[in-house]
């Protein structure tokens, strides 16, 4: 008796070891995503067009942890839309693209519960007109007034553990302070971090998030990144990240899927062939001719004791700064620091630049000048510019001649064009077009604008602020989207193709984008909008 209830014991011990293994094996290759060998076409195209992905063999198993890398084409954004249901798959996935969605009960809708967060702007999105971005900086419309809190908790988030959820979430992204603010307000990186916690809230089982590290200051990406591995380890939700090839990988990633054309390679993150963001260390002919950053020119902006204040919030603080012909800046700052404030009294297009003490812009005071012959001085990029540039598609779309066009009026606007204005655009596409980058130059200047990849979209605004030859420049989060060959060739010509009198303000978050040498550089800081003039050999 006692030798069978021993028996019985060991064989119990056995089969609840198996189940623990079974059941442990199961969860662990519990499969995720599954394409097989497929051919993957946009949708209303048959099987005899080209397909944008052609042998797609890739299988997520849950526990593994993926990151999407590819160029600044748009065939990271088409794989992001297929992983959303946007394209055709042929075959079809037996078991549909996520597996592990059939085993809910009930299964779950893919298209319910597998999320995008991308920041590049929406093709043709309303009327396609140019949107006046400036809005923001004056006095909130009734129709703006919508704060972050209200934008978070929308119909689709709510109750109790919702609230729980909201309240850690938006202080790991720092956003507490800024939940009562009308959502116009929010900076560029701040309203990332909203996007991303707005997501987070409505529960999907998969988030995709594009590119998510642009816009983002130095401080803030680590911790992003770490909350992010946090968060896809709890699979609530499981995270798959499409990012450049110069972006760090984060070291939870375990596999990487590269995107190159219509080919898909997907691989463990150790046979990944990764090129990471590194400070070039070419020093260019000009760079070693040139004397370091001393000021010679007459001063293009002379701005003293600036402030900006929106009833209680104190933006800017007291700034003094002034920029001579031929200056190269780098104005630099955390998330909501004030650079974009700042930059709008050069611009003048913050209405608070006309009550300034001391604010000279080209030799005048700003409240002498209509904001018009004041832009006519600068050639300007931005995320706002990104954001809002027209993207109508159709018989009246803008081609990229078009939009490179725009640069040589104030504000965004049409003239028809001359001889001489096309013969500039011929030279500027030669000097920094596709030829130069890697990119299909077939027809590039009549291409739609609203056509083309996110990075594409960012050189060609670059164009735009260069075409005109202005006194200055200001080039804000100008690389957004690029890769790194763009950036090289961009940054080349920053260095070497300017007019000696050029002024640049360039405005980055990764000190490897800075075009000139340290010390061919000056350094302006923004901390909570206290301004500190920084030695040359100043990083971040
Ligand atoms: N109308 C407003 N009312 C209150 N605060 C505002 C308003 N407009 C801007 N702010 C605040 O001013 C601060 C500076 O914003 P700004 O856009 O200049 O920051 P930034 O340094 O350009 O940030 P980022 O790097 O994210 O682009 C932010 O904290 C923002 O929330």
């Amino acid at each position: 008796m006692l030798v069978l209830r021993k028996m019985w014991h060991r064989e119990d011990l056995f089969r609840r070891r198996l189940n623990f293994h079974w059941r442990y094996y199961n969860q662990s290759q519990q499969c995720v995503l599954h394409l097989p060998k497929a051919t993957v076409y946009r949708f209303g195209e048959s099987n005899k067009a080209t397909p944008v992905f052609r042998d797609l063999d890739w299988k997520i198993s849950e526990g593994e942890s993926w990151a999407i890398v590819g160029g600044p084409g748009t065939e990271k954004r088409t794989l992001l839309e297929t992983l959303l249901g946007h394209t055709r798959i042929s075959p079809p996935p037996i078991r549909g693209l996520y597996p592990f969605l059939s085993n809910f009960n009930p299964p779950k809708d893919p298209l319910d519960c597998v999320a995008l967060v991308s920041f590049a702007a929406r093709r043709s999105a309303g009327s396609g007109e140019f949107y006046d971005y400036t809005a923001r900086y004056g006095a909130v419309r009734d129709d703006d007034c919508i704060t972050l809190r209200q934008s978070i908790f929308s119909d689709e988030v709510h109750g109790s553990t919702a609230q729980t959820e909201f309240d850690i979430l938006t202080k790991r992204l720092d956003l507490t302070r800024l939940l009562d603010l009308p959502l116009v307000a929010l900076s560029n990186g701040q309203t990332r971090r909203a996007r991303i916690v707005k997501e987070l809230l409505k529960k999907p089982e998969i988030l995709l998030l594009d590119e998510p590290l642009t816009g983002l200051d130095i401080h803030f990406r680590p911790k992003l990144i770490r909350l992010l591995g946090e968060i896809h380890a709890s699979k609530q939700p499981r995270i798959i990240m499409a990012l450049r090839p110069q972006d760090p990988l984060p070291d939870w990633i375990t596999h990487v899927a590269t995107v190159n054309g219509s080919e898909v390679h997907t691989t463990p993150r150790s046979e990944a062939a990764l090129h990471n963001h590194s400070r070039s260390q070419r020093t260019s002919e000009m760079s070693l001719k040139s004397e370091p950053n001393v000021s010679k020119g007459k001063p293009l902006v002379d701005a003293k004791n600036l402030n900006v204040r929106y009833q209680d919030r104190h933006v800017l603080k007291n700034i003094d700064w002034t920029i001579h012909e031929g200056d190269k800046w780098h104005l630099q700052g955390a998330n909501g620091s004030g650079k974009t404030t700042l930059l709008a009294m050069i611009t003048g297009d913050h209405p608070q630049s006309y009550i300034q003490p001391h604010l000279m812009l080209f030799g005048s005071h700003r409240r002498g000048q209509p904001t018009s012959s004041l832009q006519r001085m600068i050639g300007f990029t931005s995320p706002e510019v990104f954001n809002a540039f027209p993207r109508r598609l159709g018989p009246s779309a803008l081609t990229v001649r078009d939009a490179i066009a725009t640069g040589f009026e104030s504000t965004f606007s049409y003239r028809p064009r001359c001889a001489e204005i096309d013969a500039r655009i011929d030279e500027i596409l030669r000097q920094l077009g596709p030829d130069q980058w890697g990119g299909d130059p077939t027809a590039f200047d009549q291409r739609p604008f609203a056509l083309l990849s996110p990075g594409e979209q960012s050189m060609v605004l670059l164009l735009r602020a260069l075409v005109g030859r202005h006194p200055l420049l200001i080039l804000d989060e100008v690389f957004a989207g690029m890769d790194s060959r763009m950036i090289e060739v961009a940054k080349a010509y920053l260095r070497d193709g300017l007019d000696a009198k050029q002024a640049v303000i360039f405005v980055t978050h990764w000190l490897e984008e800075v075009p000139w040498d340290s010390h061919l550089t000056k350094f302006l800081r923004l901390d909570d909008g206290f301004a500190t003039h920084l030695p040359p050999s100043s990083s971040q």
